[in-house]
């Protein structure tokens, strides 16, 4: 069974149509990328699955859930988490406790056994930290671990951002443009990051990346869009030589 089925989605603003008719499945465990010039519609099918946007028409299930114009809240704990085009951290927390609010659609105590700090809470405490620490060592965070997030380099901010969306022990993850504004090394690290994610946790993602590279090179298959429109969706070698993709979007990259 798909672990989402995006069926038949429209989404338009004011008469601008987003998505136009979009559908596709990811598996689990799948690494699935959209690619498409700018105002494809890559960002709307995020907001879409995360729950930010409710489609005019079309459903999305999720490990079989209808979440289709379901709160944000709600579709997190299902399972889905995500990390956004420009770093969205708490600059002035620390390392750990941007993880320790990631992982906090986890924590299940109440306000009173919390304050009373009753044992469920601090079971529930120490379990949250041990895997906060985890996911530390995961990313190689460990130099990082108490300075505010906002004093450490662009590259480790969206490296931090990536562990916050694991803190939250997603089955779906989310990448919407993880190299954007990395140098050469920064994003050769991330792709390292980014098939640990998929090989030793087995987490199903779906990323949307502009570095053609990283895309060929990581997806299992790639979805394009123009205009809220698919116009293929396949493995990377099927979708870099059709003849419409190039022509709408690869032109330039193909060049290179
Ligand atoms: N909140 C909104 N209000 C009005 N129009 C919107 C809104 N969000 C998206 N759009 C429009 O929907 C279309 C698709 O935008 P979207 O951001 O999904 O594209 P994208 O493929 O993610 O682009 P980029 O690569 O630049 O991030 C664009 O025409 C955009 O202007």
């Amino acid at each position: 069974m798909s672990l989402v089925d995006f069926d038949d989605v429209h989404l338009s603003f004011a008469g601008v149509n987003a998505i136009a008719g979009v559908s596709f499945t990811v598996a689990p465990g799948e690494l699935f990328a959209i690619i498409g010039p700018n105002g494809a519609g890559k960002t709307s099918i995020f907001n879409v699955l995360s729950g930010a946007y409710r489609p005019q028409r079309g459903r999305v299930t999720f490990g079989g859930l209808d979440i289709t114009g379901r709160p944000p809240h709600r579709i997190a704990a299902a399972g889905l988490a995500r990390t956004f085009q420009n770093v969205e951290l708490f600059g002035n927390l620390t390392l750990l406790d941007n993880l320790m609010l990631g992982r906090h659609t986890h924590l299940r105590y109440g306000t009173l056994a919390a304050v009373a700090w009753l044992g469920r809470a601090r079971r529930e405490e120490v379990a949250a930290r041990a895997s906060v620490e985890e996911i530390v060592d995961f990313l190689d965070l460990a130099p990082y671990r108490r300075i505010p997030v906002g004093l450490l380099p662009y590259g480790v901010q969206k490296r931090i951002e990536l562990g916050r969306a694991l803190a939250m022990q997603p089955k779906l993850l989310l990448l919407d443009e993880p190299v954007a504004g990395m140098n050469l090394e920064e994003t050769a690290d991330m792709a390292r990051y980014i098939l640990d994610i998929r090989e030793e946790l087995g987490l199903a993602i779906i990323l949307v990346e502009h570095d053609m590279g990283l895309v060929m090179d990581l997806a299992d298959r790639v979805m394009v869009l123009n205009f809220g429109v698919p116009i293929t969706t396949g493995p990377p070698a099927h979708v870099q030589g059709h003849p419409e993709v190039v022509r709408a979007y690869l032109g330039e990259a193909a060049a290179v």
